[in-house]
Parts: C-alpha cells; structure tokens; sequence
C-alpha cells in the first residue's frame, strides 16, 4: 500500500507536456497529495531549460513540496511512488524523419501510424524497459508507471513481452479529447459521458455514449454528418486543436462516418481508411513536427528564456485533457477509486473475437493493483479483421525490436494497411535504417548481413 504525500518522478521530465502535466497536479493536490516532483531526462540541456518554468508553476501553488531536476536515474527514482513516462526517444529531429521518409514514397507519414509509428516503435521499447528496470531497481515496490510515451500501442506489446509483471499502465488521450468534443455536442461536460469503446490504441471505435443512460451515439452522428467531430470547444480549450492539421483530423470523421455509420472511430483512424487523401494534403518540407517545433516547442521556449530574462511567466502552455487524464488515472491508482477510464490493457477475453494476448485498448475499473476491463464480447467482422491485420504489424514489430530481425521489420512494414506494397515497405525501411543508425544497431547489422548475403 502506498499512502500520501507522494514522491512522483517524471520521466522525459523536458517534454513540452511537463508544464502543464504539473499545473494539472498542482490543482488538485488536495486530491493528490505530494512530497516531491522529480524530473528526470537524459538530455540535461533540454531539461534544465523547462525545469524553471515547472518549479515555477510548483511555486505559485506550494512552497513545501521538493523539487529536484536529475539525468541521474538513482536520485530520480529512490523511493518514488510514481512514474508518469513521456520520452520521445529521437526528439522531434526523429519524429520529422519518420514523417518525412514515408511520404517521400507516397505514404502516410504520422509519428504513430504506418512506418513513422513502426520506426518510433522501434526506437522506444528498449528505452521503455530500461526505465522500467530502473524503477524496479529503485522505486517503492508498489510504484506504478503511467506511461505516455508513443507510440503506445507498440510499446504496451514491447512491455507485455518483456517485463509482463511490470506494474505499468499505458494511456492515451485521443479516446479523452474525442470525448471533450463530444461533451461540447451534447451539451454535457466529458466526465458526465460513459462510453463504450473497443480496439488498439489509435485503432478503436466508440460504440455507445450514455448520459445518464441514454444512448447520445444518433445525436453525435447527426453533427459529424455535417461538421465532423469538430467544436470550437476543441480549438478554445487547447490551443493545438486550431492548428491546421487537428481541424482536419476532427473533420475527417465525416467521411469515415458517411462510409461507416455504426460506430464513431478514433480519428487516427483517418490514416488507414483514407491514406491516399491524407498523403495529397501532407506537405512532404513540412509535417507535424515542423508544426510542432515551431508552434508548442518555440512558444514554451521563448516563454522560459522571457522568464529568465524578467521573472515573469507568460502563457505558454496549457492542462487541456492530456494534463488531467494522466492525474486522473493516477489518483484512481493511488486510492482505489475505480474509476472508469479508457486505458490499454491485456485482452484476456475481453474482446471474444480477438487473440486472449492482444494489448486491447477498452474501457477499464483503475483499482489500486490495475485495470479490471469490461467484457466488450464480439466485435464485427470488418472491425475483427482491421484489428487483427494492425495488431500483427504491430507484434511482428516488437519481434523485429527483440530479435534484431530485418525480416520481421520488413513483414510489420509490409503488413501496416497504410503501405501499399513489400517494395514501398522495403524502400522506406532501408531509408529509416540509415536515418536510425544511432537507435537500431541490430536491426543496421541484420540488414548489412542480408545485403552482404545478396552480394
Ligand atoms: N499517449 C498519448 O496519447 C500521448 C499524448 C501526447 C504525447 N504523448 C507522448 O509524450 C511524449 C512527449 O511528447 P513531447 O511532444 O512533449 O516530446 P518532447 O521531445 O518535448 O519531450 C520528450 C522528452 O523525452 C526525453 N527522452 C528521450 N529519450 C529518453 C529516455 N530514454 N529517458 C528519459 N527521457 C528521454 C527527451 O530528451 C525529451 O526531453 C512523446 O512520446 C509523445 O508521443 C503521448
Ligand atoms: O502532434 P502533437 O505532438 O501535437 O500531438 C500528438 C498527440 O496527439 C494526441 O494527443 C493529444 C495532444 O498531445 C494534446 O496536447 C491535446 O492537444 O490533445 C491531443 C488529443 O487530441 C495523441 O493521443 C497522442 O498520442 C499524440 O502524441
Ligand atoms: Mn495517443
């Protein structure tokens, strides 16, 4: 049992979300105590860059609680009761690699969809089980990970096949921020929403929305019919949401709907279903990591040195649903709430038609020893396949990762729906191979043996 005040450790302490994460924490301490917040980064420089604007943050709200900024996994783990992850392994020089090089062959290129998810993959589950060991070496016994880093999907499968006792939960909060925009539809705040929902992480479907029982589902459908999912409750409650390509990506649930009526799918869902329009509208000099880089990195940036310079700290960030779902998530965990969230999970059955070992993402009860998922049933047929065809890409992936086997990589690549043949997926490998060489060591000497072979 782990009883308050907490000591929490942010792993990927200098991601552009920490800000933010740590005003979401700082609001409700009555309802989540701390004793320490403790960043943790391998990039130092990056780190103490944002560290003062979060102590900043921890200052207006609490002069008790520690705050200690570390790149040493010892000072950043002793004793912690808490780990929420937020590594980008790569950074955004990687993320634009990964956009960049599937689009230079005429594919989606996403951070976590298609090969520029793979290539992610493949750089974050060895990081992601190294931390895990960290923490087990260091942390309270009953500490859990709450982990964020992406691409979620791949790396809940990394960590189900090689740290399977690991007290870890994986989360996203695409499935929360659809629900935002869906509250803002019905004209009820999210939390009064219980929804059901089935799939993989960035691959799911809602299926039902209740308040107070009834079924919204017909009423929601009826505005993406004409407006897609897109408020202007999105674009008022976070900033991002009024960048170009999330007005899109909201949008694009109309077609998808107009197709396929029964369910509201994820919006991720967009890069598998309509990849050709995707990629006409992606401009190959300049994706969502330019956009990223020059928008939520250069306005936090600016806002710490404007800081540094004049001790005054402008708006620069924001909680949005990102920054409460994982404290949300955390307190049901600390307290037993069983509150019900949308998280990844083990199948185990849940879902009848899927295999028992598939890291399903569905509605689950957070008790203080984990999720307890609901029993979903059968999904159709349609869904079953789409689900069955990402979720081999996505476990032949981690072979590839654990085995150091280009074969592999090459099957997940060509498996992915959003590649079109095996010769765009053996183009677009090869080139992320090269462009990798820092982070795929194994993977660069099975496919220098193959190329040798071939000689
Ligand atoms: N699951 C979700 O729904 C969701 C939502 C938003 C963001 N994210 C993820 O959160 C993460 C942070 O996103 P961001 O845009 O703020 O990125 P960012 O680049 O600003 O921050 C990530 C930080 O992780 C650090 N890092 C990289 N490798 C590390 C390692 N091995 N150990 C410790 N730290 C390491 C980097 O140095 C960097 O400071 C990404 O993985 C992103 O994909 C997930
Ligand atoms: O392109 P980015 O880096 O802005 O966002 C990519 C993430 O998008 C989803 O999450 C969030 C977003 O991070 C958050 O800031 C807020 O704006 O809402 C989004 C959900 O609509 C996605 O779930 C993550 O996995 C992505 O990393
Ligand atoms: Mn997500």
């Amino acid at each position: 049992m782990i009883t308050p005040p907490f000591i929490l450790s942010i792993a990927g302490g200098g991601s552009t979300y920490t800000p933010g994460i740590v005003k979401s924490l700082m609001v409700q301490l009555d309802k989540f105590p701390l004793a320490e917040i403790r960043l943790y980064d391998i990039d130092d420089a990056r780190q103490n860059t944002i560290a003062p604007v979060v102590e900043k943050v921890i200052r207006d709200h609490s002069q008790s609680i520690k705050f200690i900024v570390t790149s040493d996994p010892e000072v950043a783990f002793s004793g912690a009761h808490f780990v929420f992850a937020q590594m980008r392994v790569g950074q955004y020089k990687m993320r634009e690699q990964d956009e960049k090089i599937p689009l230079r062959h005429g594919v989606v290129g996403q951070e976590t969809c298609g090969p520029g998810g793979l290539a992610y993959g493949l750089r974050t589950i060895l990081p992601m089980v190294e931390l895990i060991d960290m923490v087990d070496r260091y942390a309270h016994e009953k500490a859990w990970i709450v982990n964020y880093s992406n691409p979620a999907a791949i790396v809940a499968e990394g960590v189900r096949r090689l740290r399977p006792e690991a007290r870890v939960l994986n989360i996203c909060d695409m499935p929360v921020a659809a629900m935002r925009n869906i509250g803002a539809i019905l004209g009820v705040d999210r939390h009064k929403l219980e929804v059901d929902y089935f799939g993989l992480n960035h691959f799911g479907w809602f299926t039902r929305i209740l308040v107070d029982g009834e079924d919204k589902l017909p009423e929601v459908r009826r505005h993406v019919a004409k407006f897609g999912l897109l408020t202007e409750d999105a674009a008022k409650t976070d900033p991002q949401h009024s960048d170009p390509s999330w007005v899109k990506t909201w949008r694009n649930i109309k077609p998808i709907m107009d197709n396929f009526p029964e369910y509201l799918p994820n919006p991720y869902l967009q890069y598998y279903l309509m990849p050709n329009q995707i990629v006409e509208h992606q401009n190959p000099d300049y994706t969502r990591a330019n956009e990223v880089m020059n928008g939520r990195e250069k306005k936090l940036f600016a806002a710490a040195e404007e800081y540094k310079q004049t001790g005054i700290l402008p708006d620069a960030f924001h909680v949005g649903v990102h920054g409460e779902f994982i404290v949300d998530v955390a307190r049901s965990l600390a307290f037993n709430l069983r509150q019900r969230h949308l998280v990844m999970v083990e199948n185990r059955g849940a879902i009848v038609n899927l295999p028992y070992d598939a890291m399903v993402e569905v509605p689950a009860y957070i008790t203080s020893e984990g999720p307890e998922p609901i029993r979903i049933g059968r999904v159709p047929l349609f869904h079953q396949t789409l689900l069955q065809q990402q979720l081999a890409s996505e476990q032949l992936l981690v072979e590839a990762t654990i085995e150091g086997s280009y074969e592999k990589a090459l099957q997940a690549f060509t498996l992915n729906r959003t590649v079109p043949t095996m010769e765009h997926a053996k183009a677009i490998l090869d080139e992320m191979i090269e462009a990798n060489q820092a982070y795929w060591p194994a993977l660069q000497k099975a496919w220098q043996d193959g190329e040798a072979v071939k000689k």
